[in-house]
């Protein structure tokens, strides 16, 4: 339904535009019902004016034709349409000092035990036989990077293979050695410190908001081992795959990208679309829907715990790109920066609120990807190959790096992985295509790969506390009366008990006989030989499935197909007639 909105901008914006005055009025106001009247005189109008059940209908194959919650629906997004394209315009961003100070005593290094350190590694050093001509500390949050030069004639390899015992001689478990540091000539051995430093997030805030780098989607993640500030542009990166074993960071490492961004961003601009099958990591967001959540227009929640839903939403996030990418070739622009920028220099209504950035979030997405498989591997792989272009980045974490979760296919489109300690090598090179994560040390230390160039970074720390304050500071504020809505796809709100085999697609006999042929109910089967989209696909699986032609969905493999010859499908097609 709000495809077809998208696709007929300039008849609802000639609707809108009659709606102004009401909405202005309406804007400051708290009541809701004000809202409500307003989204149903332009329901009225809009229906009226072009018909829209018919062309609504053709869409979504008139089966949420006449029923309540299609005219709900009509009436939400319609309201959602033109209230997302106001700005609120006394929105206050949340303060700093919401966050925590970094302890003045945490600052200050120990010296002594630094220089203690340096004296045993060079007698280390020297009683394995490799004399150096100079060594230099560099200490970090989480470790004290060493940078020795050699003596003339001392082999690399040969201090590469002392790992152990320079460990086992310091009695310091956890040592890494780099042999030789990219670009700089010298040998780094990496000592982990006896006491730790957290580093707060709001130091990097800080940094971030005073700087005059304009990034488009700053997150601060952390500190370097040489104790300067990581922070990257998620639109550089473009999408973020984050793993960890339990308890080794990887939520507060999440809420430390959120929230970063919500610093930086107002409503307008940018919108999470979480999902969260382990129902716990993201429900303190949910005080923020109306401001910066988007969501299905028939969900409930704005945070998914379904992995139906999940699915559903998945499935209207590409339809939501597709939708964009039209906008963008209407504006004669190539991504959504131009598309910003163009807005903004025009007199013309480009509808640049329309066209927030969007962040997806998906907590535990090996729940997911076990229980759905390719339903989720496949939308996901779409958005990740052309999300960026407009505004929309993914961020999947989970706590199971294996090969059935994070697939090669999805592997290959996300550039920026995270690997928190994991519990095997394995584990380290599914993720970061190399060893190491499993020798971190936890609370939030972790390896970033870009482009396969890998950094240690200590996680930025953000409590559970100085979340809720602020998401609270927002909340506090007038915000939209809905959270962003996605557009409708055609499985959304549909369960099994609401298919209804009255109403089948056009495709459906053609698809029944394809997968009684293949004897396979592959829905990318179905895709490629009938050139559909992924929606439309799954619908169709879904009714052969309500129609007792396939079995269920398990995982990734195809469903088992229950009619074996062509006369058995022929004759149960004809019964349906
Ligand atoms: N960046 C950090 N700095 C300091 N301590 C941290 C950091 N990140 C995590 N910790 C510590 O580790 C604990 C567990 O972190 P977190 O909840 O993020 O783990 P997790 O990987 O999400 O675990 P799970 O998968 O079980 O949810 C935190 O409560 C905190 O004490």
């Amino acid at each position: 339904m709000f495809s077809w909105l998208k696709r007929k901008p300039k008849q609802v914006d000639e609707l809108k535009k009659d709606k102004q005055p009401n909405l202005n009025s309406s804007e400051k106001s708290n009541d809701l019902s004000v809202y409500i009247e307003d989204g149903k005189a332009i329901a009225e109008r809009i229906t009226e004016t072009i018909n829209a059940p018919t062309i609504i209908g053709s869409d979504i194959s008139g089966i949420m034709n006449d029923t309540l919650q299609h005219i709900d629906v009509q009436i939400q997004l319609a309201v959602s349409t033109i209230i997302q394209t106001t700005v609120l315009e006394d929105y206050v961003y949340p303060a700093v000092t919401l966050l925590n100070e970094q302890p003045e005593t945490v600052r200050d290094i120990d010296l002594a035990a630094l220089e203690e350190n340096k004296s045993n590694l060079v007698t280390a050093l020297n009683s394995f036989g490799v004399n150096i001509q100079s060594i230099a500390a560099t200490v970090g949050p989480t470790e004290t990077l060493f940078e020795i030069v050699p003596a003339v004639g001392v082999r690399i390899a040969k201090i590469v293979n002392l790992k152990e015992d320079i460990s086992l001689t310091l009695n310091a478990p956890g040592i890494s050695i780099i042999a030789p540091i990219p670009g700089k000539g010298t040998i780094g051995i990496s000592i982990p410190n006896k006491v730790r430093q957290t580093v707060y997030i709001r130091s990097l805030i800080e940094t971030e908001l005073s700087s005059s780098d304009n990034m488009e989607l700053p997150i601060s993640l952390g500190k370097r081992s040489d104790n300067t500030d990581y922070i990257a542009d998620l639109t550089a990166l473009p999408h973020l795959l984050v793993a960890g074993a339990t308890g080794q960071g990887k939520s507060v490492g999440i809420n430390a990208i959120i929230v970063s961004l919500l610093y930086r961003k107002h409503p307008s601009e940018l919108k999470f679309v979480m999902i969260d099958t382990k129902q716990v990591e993201l429900v303190a967001y949910e005080p923020i829907a109306n401001y910066f959540l988007a969501k299905l227009p028939t969900g409930k929640s704005a945070i998914v715990t379904d992995a139906t839903k999940a699915i559903d939403t998945l499935g209207a996030l590409c339809l939501e790109m597709d939708n964009r990418y039209e906008l963008l070739k209407d504006a004669s622009v190539r991504n959504i920066k131009d598309y910003h920028r163009k807005a903004e220099n025009d007199s013309r209504d480009y509808r640049h609120k329309d066209l927030p950035y969007i962040v997806l979030i998906i907590e535990e997405f090996a729940d997911l990807m076990i229980r759905s498989g390719r339903e989720v591997e496949m939308p996901l792989t779409r958005l990740a190959q052309t999300g960026r272009v407009v505004g929309i980045h993914l961020i999947i974490s989970t706590q199971h790096p294996s090969s059935d979760v994070i697939t090669a296919n999805l592997k290959a489109n996300f550039l920026g992985r995270i690997s928190f300690k994991v519990t095997s090598k394995i584990n380290s090179r599914t993720i970061l295509d190399v060893n190491g994560a499993e020798t971190l040390l936890g609370n939030g230390d972790m390896l970033i790969a870009i482009n396969n160039e890998v950094q240690r970074i200590q996680c930025a720390y953000i409590s559970n506390a100085e979340v809720d304050k602020v998401v609270e500071s927002i909340a506090n504020q007038q915000g939209y009366p809905t959270a962003y809505l996605l557009p409708e796809t055609d499985t959304s709100g549909w369960n099994d008990a609401t298919i209804n085999l009255r109403y089948r697609d056009k495709m459906f006999n053609d698809c029944a006989r394809l997968v009684v042929q293949m004897q396979s109910g592959s829905t990318s089967n179905i895709q490629r030989r009938f050139n559909l989209g992924y929606n439309k696909a799954g619908r169709i699986m879904d009714q052969l499935e309500a129609a007792g032609i396939v079995g269920p969905a398990y995982g990734s493999n195809p469903r088992e197909v229950y009619y074996k010859t062509e006369l058995e499908i022929e004759s149960f097609l004809q019964s349906l007639k």
